[in-house]
């Protein structure tokens, strides 16, 4: 199948270099007769931290899953740094680009899940090194040289010989967060990192990613409950509901004055009625 490096849908100005990390246009989502997502625009610009808010079924990991592949979006484009990502307008027609073309675009995207996902028959170090060596084309050497400082930064550098199932959960979220970094994504989806965590080792996990967060310029789509989490790191705040967008703010903004009533019904539950305790720092 021929590759197509270029789209009709390249974004107005055409200028890649000024793209958004990630825009969304007209997306709908559905599974079966169920409309998850309808006509959803939003942009994200290179290097902001974006949380996605709302509540359970609003879609939001939905979304995450659309810009990593694993679903793909039913109606509408998805550009990521300005180039379609799965569909693209050809010929009039919204198509699906190769997989190759795919591939190509998701080499610069990682993601973090709720329930880790590492491979429990590989070691620490395996699961690490194995997206750099077989999709990145590393050698094993420069690969395993990578995880092993990555290893040192999220706090584990006795770990490479592990196997996952032998780490508390804290510790195989950090291999987790290590992993991703190792592809060095562009973008970095973080779904609900910390709610499979015991409370007491949540925060050892959210460390490592303000620090990523303060030390990289990589740009982030977020979906948390970790509401201080969501204040300290991200720029915008986008708060979902039934698959639509119904108010965007800065994190100061949506956490102490929400407009919608929506949001506020849903900041009041998610924080006990006590938005107060969420501080600045
Ligand atoms: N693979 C799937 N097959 C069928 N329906 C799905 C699938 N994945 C998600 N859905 C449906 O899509 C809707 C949105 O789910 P999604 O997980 O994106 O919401 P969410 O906002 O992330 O919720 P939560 O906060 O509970 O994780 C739900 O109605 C869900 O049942």
């Amino acid at each position: 199948m021929p590759t197509t490096t270029d789209s009709e849908t390249a974004p107005e100005s055409g200028a890649p270099a000024t793209a958004p990390a990630i825009r969304f246009q007209d997306v709908e989502k559905r599974f079966g007769d169920n409309v998850v997502l309808k006509d959803l625009n939003f942009e994200v610009s290179k290097g902001d931290r974006v949380t996605l808010i709302g509540p359970s079924g609003s879609g939001k990991t939905t979304i995450l899953r659309l810009v990593m592949t694993l679903e793909k979006a039913t109606g509408g484009y998805i550009h990521i740094n300005g180039e379609p990502l799965t569909h693209e307008l050809r010929g009039g027609k919204r198509v699906e680009r190769s997989e190759k073309a795919q591939k190509q675009i998701r080499k610069r995207i990682g993601m973090v899940f709720q329930q880790f996902n590492l491979f429990p028959n590989m070691t620490v170090l395996e699961n690490i090194i194995e997206a750099p060596v077989h999709v990145l084309g590393q050698s094993k050497e420069q690969a395993t040289r990578r995880a092993m400082e990555l290893l040192e930064s999220v706090g584990l550098p006795n770990k490479a010989k592990a196997h996952p199932l032998q780490l508390s959960g804290g510790q195989q979220q950090r291999v987790a967060i290590a992993r991703a970094l190792a592809m060095d994504p562009e973008i970095l989806l973080l779904d609900e990192v910390t709610s499979a965590l015991d409370p007491e080792i949540v925060g050892e996990v959210l460390a490592i990613l303000r620090r990523i967060a303060d030390t990289t310029d990589i740009t982030m789509l977020i979906v948390t409950h970790e509401m201080q989490f969501a204040r300290d790191v991200s720029n915008r705040v986008l708060m979902f509901d039934g698959g639509r967008i119904v108010e965007e703010a800065t994190p100061d903004v949506m956490f102490t004055e929400p407009k919608h009533e929506r949001t506020q019904a849903f900041l009041h539950a998610v924080l006990g009625g006590q938005e107060g305790q969420i501080g600045t720092h």
